[in-house]
Parts: C-alpha cells; sequence; structure tokens
C-alpha cells in the first residue's frame, strides 16, 4: 500500500523530527536518497564519473535538498552546473558545499553544452500555483536538450495536495519524493508529470500519523483482499449477485454490466429487467428475471443503473434495490433517479460510482469544479449520501464518509472512457461486493483490476468495453498467481 500525507502533515511532521536532529541533518538524509537516485539514472546511460549535471535551484529548501545532492555527484567525479531561479536566495550551506565539490553556479545554461541530467529543485511542498515566468523560462531552457529531468520531492508547479496542475509545470521522467508521497504524486493530471516515483526514507514514519489521508492499492494489496476464487464449491457460498440494468432502449448495458459481474468472484448472477433475451444470449449461465428486482429472489448485493433510461420501470428498479436490505451498487441513470432520503436510510452498504459529469448533477456544480477538485468532490459526495463513493476518471478515487483514507486508483488509464466501460466496472464491483468485500475494498479492488484489464486490453489504444471484461479473469489470474 502507498500512503500519501497531505503538506500540512508532512510539514508538521518534518518539524517535529528536525527538533531532536542536529540542523540540517534531514535535509542531507534527503540529499543522501536523492543523490542516489541522481546516479542510477544517470547509470542508464553512463557513469556518474564524467557526466554533466544542471540543477535547477529555487529559494527554498527544495533548492537546497538540490545543492548538497549535486555537491554529492560533483564529489564523484560529475561536472555540477547550478541555475539559481532565486538568485540571493539560495540555501547558503547547500551553496557552500556544491562549490567547495568543485560545482558552480551559472547564469545560463548556454556554455555549458549537452546535459546528462536535469534536477528540479525549484519547489517541493512551498511551492503555490503554477511556476512562476521567470522560473518557467529556467525550466524551458534546462530541459530543451531532452536530458532526463528529476524532480526533488515534487514536480515543480503541480499542486501537492490536490493532484491539480493550474499553470506551467515541470514534466520529471522520476521523481525523488521524501518521507512519504503526496496527493499530488498520485493523482492526475499531477501524476502525470511526476513520471516514475522514488521514496526516500528520511525517518518521517515515526512521525507521520497512522491515518494517511490517501492510499494506493498495489499488487500484493488486491491479492489478499481477492476472495479466494473457486474454494467454495457451493456457488452461493460464494455470493449472487443482481444485476438491474438495461433496457429496451440500451440492452448493450445489461449485458456488459453482467459481463463484469460474472467475472467478479460471485458465485452467480441473477439479471432482473428488460434486456433478459441480450443477457441470456450472451451469457448463457446467467439466472434471468424479466420482471422487477423485487420479483428476482436472493441476492447477496445488487447493482442497479446501468443503461435503465428513465421508464417508470426503472424508476421502480431502483426503488426496490434501494429498499433490499444488501449492500448495493448504483452507476448512470441509477444515479440520476435515486432518491438521496432513500440513499441516506439504507442500513446495509450503498456504493456510488459516478464519473465527473454525474457527479456534477449530484453535487449541483459544474463539471470543471469537480474536475479541478476531484479530491474534495468525491469526500463531498461521500459525507452528503453517506455512502461509499467511486470517482471514475483517469484517476479513479474512493472515499467514504468519515476520514477513512480516500484510495487511489493506480491503474487508471485515460482510455477507460469508452463506452460501457463503467458498466463492466459496476458489475465487477458489485460482484466483489456480493464475494464479500467491504464496500470500500469492493469499488477499489474492482477499479484495480478493471484499469489493469484495460491496459491489457489496449495496448495504447481505445479498448471496447467487451474486451475489457474478456481480460479481467487472465488479470485476476496473474494478481492471484
Ligand atoms: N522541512 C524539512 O525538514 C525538510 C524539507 N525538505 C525539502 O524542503 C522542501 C520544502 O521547502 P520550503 O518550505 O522551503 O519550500 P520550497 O523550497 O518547496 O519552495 C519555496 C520556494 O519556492 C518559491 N516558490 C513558491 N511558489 C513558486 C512558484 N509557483 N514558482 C516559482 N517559485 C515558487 C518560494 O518563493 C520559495 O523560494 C520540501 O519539498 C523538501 O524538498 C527536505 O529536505 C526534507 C526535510
Ligand atoms: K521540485
Amino acid at each position: 500500500m502507498r500512503h500519501a500525507y497531505d503538506t500540512e502533515t508532512v510539514r508538521a511532521a518534518e518539524q517535529t523530527l528536525m527538533r531532536e536532529l542536529p540542523d540540517g541533518a534531514l535535509m542531507r538524509r534527503a540529499a543522501a536518497g536523492l543523490a542516489v537516485a541522481c546516479g542510477d539514472v544517470l547509470r542508464r546511460n553512463g557513469r556518474v564519473y564524467g557526466s554533466r549535471v544542471l540543477l535547477l535551484v529555487g529559494g527554498g529548501d527544495n533548492g537546497g535538498d538540490t545543492l548538497y545532492a549535486g555537491a554529492r555527484l560533483a564529489r564523484r567525479g560529475a561536472g555540477v552546473r547550478a541555475l539559481l531561479a532565486a538568485p540571493g536566495k539560495a540555501h547558503p550551506g547547500g551553496l557552500a558545499e556544491l562549490l567547495a565539490a568543485g560545482g558552480a553556479v551559472i547564469g545560463t545554461p548556454d556554455g555549458f553544452g549537452p546535459v546528462d541530467l536535469v534536477v528540479d529543485g525549484i519547489t517541493g511542498i512551498g511551492g503555490r500555483g503554477g511556476l512562476r515566468p521567470d522560473a518557467e523560462r529556467l525550466v524551458r531552457e534546462a530541459t530543451a536538450g531532452r536530458a532526463p529531468v528529476v524532480a526533488v520531492d515534487l514536480p515543480s508547479g503541480v499542486e501537492a495536495d490536490t493532484g491539480q496542475v493550474l499553470g506551467p509545470a515541470v514534466r520529471a521522467d522520476v521523481t525523488v519524493t521524501f518521507g512519504t508521497y503526496k496527493p499530488g504524486l498520485l493523482i492526475d493530471p499531477a501524476a502525470g508529470h511526476a513520471g516514475a516515483l522514488r521514496l526516500v526514507d528520511i525517518g518521517l514514519g515515526s512521525v507521520l500519523p497512522a491515518r494517511p489521508c490517501l492510499e494506493a492499492l498495489q499488487y500484493e494489496d488486491v491479492a489478499a483482499l481477492l476472495p479466494v476464487p473457486g474454494t467454495e464449491s457451493d456457488k452461493y457460498r460464494r455470493g449472487v449477485v443482481g444485476v438491474a440494468a438495461g433496457s429496451r432502449q440500451y440492452p448493450g448495458a445489461a449485458v456488459l454490466a453482467v459481463s463484469g459481474a460474472l467475472h467478479g468472484g460471485a458465485g452467480a448472477v441473477r439479471y432482473a429487467g428488460p434486456g433478459a433475451d441480450a443477457v441470456i444470449a450472451r451469457h448463457p449461465e446467467t439466472l434471468v428475471h424479466p420482471g422487477r428486482p423485487a420479483e428476482a429472489g436472493r441476492v447477496q448485493a445488487w447493482v442497479v443503473g446501468p443503461g435503465l433510461g428513465n421508464t417508470p420501470e426503472a424508476v421502480e428498479a431502483v426503488a426496490d434495490v434501494l429498499a433490499a436490505d444488501v449492500p448495493v451498487l448504483v452507476d448512470a441513470d441509477g444515479l440520476r433517479l435515486m432518491d438521496t432520503g432513500a440513499v441516506r436510510a439504507r442500513d446495509a452498504a450503498t456504493v456510488l460510482t459516478p464519473h465527473a459529469g454525474e457527479a456534477a448533477a449530484l453535487l449541483g456544480v459544474a463539471r470543471e469544479e469537480v474536475e479541478a477538485g476531484r479530491l474534495a468532490a468525491v469526500r463531498e459526495l461521500a459525507a452528503r449520501y453517506d455512502a461509499t463513493v467511486l470517482l471514475k476518471g483517469s484517476t479513479t478515487l474512493v472515499a467514504e464518509p468519515g476520514g477513512a483514507p480516500v484510495r487511489v486508483n493506480p491503474t487508471g488509464t485515460s482510455w477507460l472512457a469508452t463506452a460501457g466501460s463503467g458498466d463492466v466496472l459496476s458489475g465487477l464491483a458489485g460482484s466483489l461486493l456480493a464475494a464479500g468485500l467491504a464496500p470500500r475494498d469492493a469499488a477499489s479492488v474492482g477499479a484495480y483490476l478493471h484499469g489493469l484489464a484495460a491496459r491489457r486490453a489496449s495496448a495504447g489504444a481505445p479498448v471496447a468495453a467487451r474486451d475489457v471484461a474478456a481480460r479481467i479473469p487472465e488479470v485476476w489470474r496473474d494478481v492471484y498467481a
């Protein structure tokens, strides 16, 4: 599990630790880890000795880390030059150490010739807003030669706590972050600027609060959470998931939701709605009922919404499902038809799976506002509906009311935006609910498997939803193997 803490918490933890350590010790620890990471990048194309390294140095401690790390590289024989984004404010200790090690300050990258590495030490957790014009110009000049870029703590210019990119920002190949991940390193679009992440332990673990603000499942977490497939021969013991989806207008959504449900670990899928013929034609193993969900027999969880349309039967199906005393997942048209009071009155778990547009409608705000503040939006929805909320996007987020860490899905891809892929996800997550996973786990494991399956199916291009569904079993086997 990758944990992330907001910058205010990180700063407080760093201050606490600094009080117990000699001056500058934390910065030197950070710089040592940064120098090792830079050495690894340099060694990809040769050696540290004789390589040419360009430091972009800001006026705060982020610049300090960079100068001390530059001094270490210079002592190992690299040619190191510093460009100061805030002349006169550069960290004096770091600057002295760089010069003593044979490094130098230059005014422009011209004259230093082609470099092997650029180190972005302009701003870390003290950065506010996109890069200022002078800093942006420095970055543009320094990165014109296409050398690899290592960002220090964060790519300068991104919002560390929200993942937003409000102005010009560095695009790094690697981000070396200190003590803990920050939300902006895990949430798009900022995460897209960070490149590969390397975490340097500077001893913060002992002073950070137990509960992070954000966490991202890793392979091993998913393997531990997945219900063991096939151990209970009695498929009904593995839970039956009900799917109330589709309409005469959109029978396809029912087929896709059922295809996701069939791969989610539930023992059986029970379909209720007008798409029964289309469903049984594609998935003959489905238990189908042409009537309303309330007449469809027992299930351990319901999925309601994909392709329902807004017919009277649709309204009835949503009401039936919300009245059922089992965990339910509401998606797509179900989100539009559901009654807030009915959702909040439920005892059993409720999972809502809006995309940004549906979240905006539920919150009564513009879609751009949701896209600009995804973390705040998903938390607000979870509180307002007292439900687990999965906010789809190139970084899917899962929030619960009551302040549990928000889950960030690390396997998302923008290619998932194709029609119907949400139907597959809702069936998959609902099936994991029926198989007994807690709501937050069912939603985040569902998103994880769904994202992996999309990556397999797409090979870099938009992917058809049915191809995503088809890849889920192999992804499951790999995670579980
Ligand atoms: N506090 C600590 O104990 C430690 C801090 N460390 C480093 O210190 C960093 C935090 O240092 P600071 O609090 O000094 O802040 P930063 O160094 O991150 O940034 C502050 C500097 O950036 C400038 N700045 C702010 N926004 C800008 C923008 N949009 N464009 C251009 N310049 C901008 C400010 O004027 C100031 O000079 C961390 O990210 C990390 O790299 C590490 O050494 C670990 C220990
Ligand atoms: K930086």
